[in-house]
């Protein structure tokens, strides 16, 4: 679609808000001046670049609109350049941003989607919950969080954002295994501005102290992938959560109720592992589970400077050989997936 400009001058500026207020004061607007200088430098003669504050609608002609189908909401600190909107709503029309020269226009292909996320930018919440299956994304969706709508799908990989009490959440499959979650991981953190992800999984347990549907909270996450590694330059890398989500979400844990077991799981990158003696290995280090997820969501929340916990339930013992009914399943994940929301909620 061939959008025609809006014809106004590249060095204009505007600070756009409901109600359209003055612009901060003091260092604020300094630090503003030399930014409209940069951003000036980078608008095409005739284009006009509009700042955009967190939580500020964005127009043109009017004073402001609701997010809807032909409109978006620009992430925090957004510098979009606006043009006319050929058969677009009256007045409404993003089409490009300039910090990342992403496209924003809704009604052609979304250039802002990833390889494997073909969310709008600001379609994802600050913190995204991320089971393995993306089925189970739906359920929780579903059933934990209101005013909810599908934000991606690509390959079936489904993510939801809505609203747990007052706090915008979303939640996404992750798939299996550290390659997968990698892949998800890094794209959220990347170019949705995620900040929080939350993997809320199951897990093989390994420890004696751990029983079938116990909560674990993984503290470290150890691992035979090599990615860390890789990130290290060959170096070993201590794998761990971020300490604030830990604590909020020992925190909900224990307000729930449960005793949550806080320590080191094993990420595998094989279900099926052949190595003899494997699981002794792995207990007499005090591992106290077995999944294959968290030592690269820690690897990924690392490499990008973000912040990740994992909440898991014990689905089954790998040692002891105990399992779970489709019902102790159903009331341990119930369980898990209040406190990974309740800690999403109150993180500090
Ligand atoms: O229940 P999820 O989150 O998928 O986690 C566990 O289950 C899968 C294996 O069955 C792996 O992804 C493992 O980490
Ligand atoms: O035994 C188990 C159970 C869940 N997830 C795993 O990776 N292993």
């Amino acid at each position: 679609m061939d959008l025609g400009v809006i014809a106004v001058d590249g060095a204009q500026r505007h600070t756009q808000q409901r109600g359209c207020e003055a612009h901060a004061r003091g260092q604020a607007a300094r630090d503003a001046e030399l930014r409209d200088q940069q951003i000036a430098e980078r608008i095409p003669a005739g284009e006009r670049a509009i700042h955009i504050e967190q939580g500020q609608w964005a127009g043109i002609g009017h004073e402001g609109f609701p997010v809807n189908e032909s409109c978006i909401l620009p992430p925090l600190g957004t510098e979009c350049i606006f043009t006319a909107a050929d058969g677009w709503s009256v007045g409404c029309g993003v089409s490009r941003v300039l910090a990342s020269d992403h496209a924003f226009n809704r009604k052609g292909a979304n250039p802002m989607a990833t390889p494997h996320i073909s969310a709008e930018p600001g379609d994802f919440a600050d913190t995204v919950l991320m089971p393995g299956d993306p089925l189970r994304a739906k359920v929780i969706a579903d059933n934990y969080l209101e005013d909810v709508r599908e934000v991606t799908n690509t390959r079936n990989m489904l993510g939801y954002t809505g609203r747990y009490g007052d706090t915008p959440v979303s939640v996404m499959g992750s798939g299996m295994g550290i390659p997968s979650m990698s892949i998800y991981a890094f794209e959220l953190y990347t170019q949705y501005e995620v900040e929080k992800i939350i993997r809320v999984g199951t897990c093989g347990g390994i420890s004696p102290a751990v029983k079938v549907r116990d909560i674990i909270v993984a503290m470290g996450a150890s691992t035979d992938s090599s990615v860390n590694r890789t990130r290290l330059d060959g170096d070993d890398f201590a794998a761990i959560a971020d300490y604030g989500l830990l604590e909020s979400t020992v925190t909900a844990a224990r307000a729930a109720g449960a005793t949550p077991r806080v320590g080191n799981v094993f990420s595998s990158e094989l279900f099926y592992n052949p190595r003899a003696n494997f699981f002794d290995t792995l207990k007499a280090h005090g591992i106290l589970a077995v999944e294959m997820e968290a030592a690269g969501l820690y690897g990924v929340a690392a490499e990008t400077g973000k912040r990740a916990v994992s909440v898991l339930t014990v689905s089954d013992h790998v040692v002891i050989g105990a399992s779970t009914s489709a019902d102790e399943r159903q009331n341990s994940f119930q369980e898990m997936m209040q406190v990974a929301l309740e800690a999403a909620a109150n993180a500090h």
